[in-house]
């Protein structure tokens, strides 16, 4: 078995993993069920969805203007029960790299754009040969972090994600800096996706379906006041407000200061005016001495309803090109992630509702959680969390066959056509409401 330091990393169907994520992967799904869910998550979801910034839009007008914008090129629908939720298909293609010329190396966060449907700007490109401006490229992602910036000919460990025309040439990129401006414009990818920053910002959100449920799930109402303990970017916060028509009060806290920047951005963009941002640690907001439910301190009980949606391993991100987590960095999320728990618990009211999600496939961090809640709280009982798009969720101890019918779990498919249900992200959901538990 590989150690803790050990650098070599496995390729498993096209994504590069550290053998130990593998390795705890595997205490959670079977080996024949690992592989179906890593291949899925090597290429993007086919279908991108999007919410409707339903407050001053209807789902309708906005499927019409995105079609006009997408001269018909792509298939718009609404999805078949959200009724906030615009589905665009994208097209899957085989990828060669006949007539390419060379190659451009691109960092792991570009290579995640590209795939998202973006061109390739210069701060992306980690390596690329002396080539001339207008020649066709075939674009890689340095998936274990080895390429150094303005390497020649690198030949370590990459993935063939797309193709493109070279906009930029290695002299401008290493030698002039020049930092702004399209590098690469993008001709062909492995799924065609198309290009959606900053279009129709004030219309609608790009935001992946699970965390779409997940609000729907925590069911906001106009008058509630909802605490969102982990906010930033915003896409759930937002959504939240809007279902509540941005009426009443959504108190949301953020560790990280540009994100709270991100964050403010987005509620700005989105014209909400219900949400009050605070730059604060979660697990540290609540204190027994305040009888505050508007600013930090907050006080008990003075919530109606509260989404935990903690920092996670992040496993269930899509496409997943290259994950070199060390299982001491995994296995820390759970004892973190409880960190958040109690004091959730402390600050909802009596017949209020907390709901808990993650984006990550581990059971540690989703189900396990979920069963050390109802054996910690009796106040906590466990209940639907509707609407149920995803999958029942994992038997773990402590869990009953049909507490994991009242949980979702969203995985993807590797069948290329699966509904849009399930041609997502992996995620979690869970639903509890805390009640008066007789002395
Ligand atoms: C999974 S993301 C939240 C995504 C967000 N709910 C959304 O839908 O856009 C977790 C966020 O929690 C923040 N965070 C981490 N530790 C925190 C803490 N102790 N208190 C508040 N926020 C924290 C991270 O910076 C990150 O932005």
């Amino acid at each position: 078995m590989a150690t803790e330091n050990d650098t070599i990393l496995k390729s498993h169907r096209g994504c590069t993993y550290h053998p130990h994520v593998l390795e705890y992967l595997k205490t959670t799904f079977s080996e024949e069920k690992l592989e179906e869910i890593t291949t899925a998550l090597s290429v993007p979801p086919k279908l991108t969805t999007i919410r409707v910034n339903s407050l001053h839009h209807q789902t309708s007008d906005v499927i019409s203007n995105l079609k006009e914008l997408l001269n018909g090129k792509f298939d718009v629908t609404s999805h078949p029960s959200l009724a906030d939720v615009v589905v665009i298909a994208g097209k899957r293609a085989e990828l060669l790299e006949t007539n390419c010329v060379g190659r451009v190396i691109v960092n792991l966060k570009c290579g995640k754009a590209v795939l998202r449907g973006a061109d390739i700007f210069s701060p992306g490109v980690k390596g690329l040969p002396h080539l001339q401006a207008g020649c066709k490229v075939s674009v890689h992602v340095d998936v274990a972090h080895k390429c150094k910036r303005g390497e020649k000919n690198f030949t370590g460990s990459t993935v063939h994600i797309a193709n493109g025309i070279l906009k930029l040439t290695r002299f401008d990129i290493f030698k002039k800096m020049v930092k702004t401006g399209i590098a690469v414009q993008i001709t062909e990818r492995n799924v065609e996706l198309p290009s959606l920053s900053g279009v129709l910002e004030n219309q609608m959100f790009l935001q992946n379906l699970p965390s779409i449920v997940a609000s729907h799930v925590l069911n906001p109402q106009p008058g509630d006041h909802i605490l969102d303990m982990c906010s930033a970017p915003g896409g759930k916060t937002t959504h939240i407000a809007q279902l509540m028509g941005d009426m009443g009060t959504v108190i949301a806290l953020e560790k990280v200061q540009n994100k709270v920047d991100k964050l403010e951005t987005n509620i700005r963009k989105q014209n909400l005016n219900c949400i009050k941002v605070f730059k604060c640690d979660s697990t540290k907001v609540f204190s027994e001495q305040s009888t505050s439910s508007s600013e930090p301190p907050l006080g008990k009980e003075v919530f109606d309803k509260i989404l935990l949606d903690p920092p996670c391993s992040a496993l269930g991100q899509r496409p997943q090109l290259g994950n070199d987590l060390k299982l001491s960095e995994i296995s820390s999320y759970p004892s973190y992630q409880w960190c958040f728990v109690a004091d959730a618990i402390k600050m909802l009211k009596y017949g209020g509702t907390l709901v808990y999600s993650t984006c990550t496939l581990p059971k540690q961090e989703n189900e396990m959680i979920v069963a050390r809640v109802l054996s910690t709280f009796p106040e906590m009982i466990l209940v639907s969390a509707d609407p149920l798009i995803g999958q029942p969720g994992i038997l773990v101890e402590g869990l009953s066959d049909h507490d994991v019918l009242k949980v979702q779990r969203f995985l993807p498919s590797s069948n290329l056509n699966s509904g849009v249900n399930s041609d997502t992200i992996g995620f979690f959901i869970a639903k509890f409401e805390k009640i008066r538990v007789p002395l």
